[in-house]
């Protein structure tokens, strides 16, 4: 395919793509690109690492895993998610790259389809899901494809994980985005009023008023209903459910009337609910209606690489101005603890943490972390070099260099320089 025949292909593409070069230097953008990213014509000629990362090197040799290098490698299309610098800030993204190769066989250069994940925004958003781990990209491409599909999820995972957060992604990411997500906590509504909250009342049975009362599913038409801890919905309500997901027919509670409802159920449980269905406690018909497209939320210590970020993340949120750093001896326990509680304990950590504090650092003895209960579990030792140190947060950190710069209590440009002295080191 010459140059023009392949530059045209990439134009009438209605999703964002890049051509490069083996140097990775951009060669080409197409339209969709220029009216999302509206980069300019400057963008021709640079490397794709500066224009997407404000890198000054390739993102393998800046932490982060680079689909060319990958692909390069392997001489296939290779697929990772990455989080790009746009015009609305850092957003999570989900890049395909294919070698384009010539009649020898050689690489000549690269095509990049660039499709942007919504629901994983940077590092100032409220209430946005972070996380850079490896356990967390995995989750974040099925979220990204669950999203597009608009079918039934369940989302499986600890308490604490964050289940909801991943929830409304999913439907912020979703074609639903612009209708409601209304939220059902199965364990907290008791099992007499469940029918009347989740289906509406009819007119004249409402003990109080007398009055017709609109249910969640009502509310949640035309969007998405969240069942959380769904393996504590009632059988009675179960089998209701299931008639509501196979015909898309509900009926008020006191009403022979069918009404009908347009919705996406997101469910999530913390238990096996397979198990549940095995004895006997969970509808077997209904399980497999939710379970079409199962995710799992990973426990925090399956990724505490991500805790860096996520403090930053949550101070910034409970502490906005204060510019609180922690301290190497509390970020060291922050990251070997086991969080049973996973995210929401980490957040009470350092909620209580800021109050105590009054400095500008955290410290240990504002964390008030619970011992480890056996041996075993106790924390190996801290690592104190400053290369130590920067060599354990930069994972965490990948296209965050500022937040990284101070987290470790440095600037910009000493962290530059180590990050050269380490990468030095490294080539030897
Ligand atoms: N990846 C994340 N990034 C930022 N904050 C998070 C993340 N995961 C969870 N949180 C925070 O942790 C807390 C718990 O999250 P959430 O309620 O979504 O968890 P859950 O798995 O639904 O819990 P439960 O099963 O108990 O309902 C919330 O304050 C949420 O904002």
């Amino acid at each position: 395919m010459s140059f023009t025949e392949l530059t045209s292909f990439l134009q009438a593409q209605t999703e964002l793509h890049v051509l490069f070069d083996t140097q990775y230097r951009i060669i080409a953008v197409n339209q969709a690109f220029r009216k999302y990213c509206n980069p300019g014509d400057s963008v021709i000629g640079r490397p794709c690492y500066e224009v997407s990362h404000n890198y000054d090197m390739p993102c393998d040799r800046s932490g982060e895993t680079c689909p060319l290098a990958k692909s390069r490698r392997s001489g296939k299309p290779e697929r990772v998610l990455h989080m790009h610098h746009t015009p609305n800030g850092e957003e999570y993204v989900s890049i395909e790259l294919t070698p384009i190769k010539n009649l020898s066989g050689e690489i000549t250069c690269y095509v990049e389809k660039i499709e942007p994940v919504k629901m994983a925004k940077g590092l100032t958003e409220r209430n946005s899901l972070q996380g850079q781990s490896s356990a967390f990209r995995k989750m974040m491409e099925l979220v990204g494809k669950a999203a597009s599909a608009d079918i039934n999820i369940l989302l499986c995972g600890e308490s604490g994980t964050g289940k909801e957060l991943v929830a409304q992604a999913i439907h912020r990411a979703g074609k639903r985005a612009a209708r409601p997500f209304i939220v059902v906590d199965c364990s907290g509504i008791a099992e007499s009023h469940f029918e009347s909250e989740l289906f509406g009342q009819e007119r004249g049975t409402h003990p109080k008023t007398g009055s017709g009362k609109k249910g969640l599913v009502d509310a949640a038409d035309g969007g998405s209903l969240f069942l959380d801890e769904v393996g504590d919905l009632p059988l009675s309500i179960q089998s209701k459910l299931l008639r509501l997901l196979e015909t898309g027919a509900y009926r008020r509670f006191g009403s022979a009337d069918l009404r009908r409802a347009d919705i996406r159920i997101i469910s999530a449980t913390s238990h096996n609910l397979l198990k549940k269905a095995g004895d006997g406690l969970f509808r077997k018909d209904l399980y497999y209606r939710l379970d079409i497209f199962p995710i799992y939320v990973p426990a925090l210590r399956d990724r505490l690489e991500d805790i860096p970020l996520l403090i930053a993340s949550l101070l910034e949120i409970m502490a906005p101005g204060r510019n609180l750093t922690v301290s190497d001896e509390a970020m060291y326990l922050l990251q070997t603890y086991r969080y049973p509680g996973n995210v929401r304990e980490l957040r009470n950590f350092l909620e209580r943490a800021c109050l105590l504090c009054e400095s500008r650092e955290i410290r240990p003895e504002h964390l008030l972390i619970p011992e480890p209960e056996d041996g075993e579990n106790a924390p190996p030792p801290l690592p104190v070099s400053p290369e130590a140190r920067l060599k354990q947060l930069l994972p965490a950190f990948s296209g965050k260099r500022k937040a990284l710069a101070k987290m470790l209590g440095i600037s910009e440009r000493t962290l530059y320089r180590r990050l050269s002295e380490l990468q030095e080191k490294e080539n030897r």
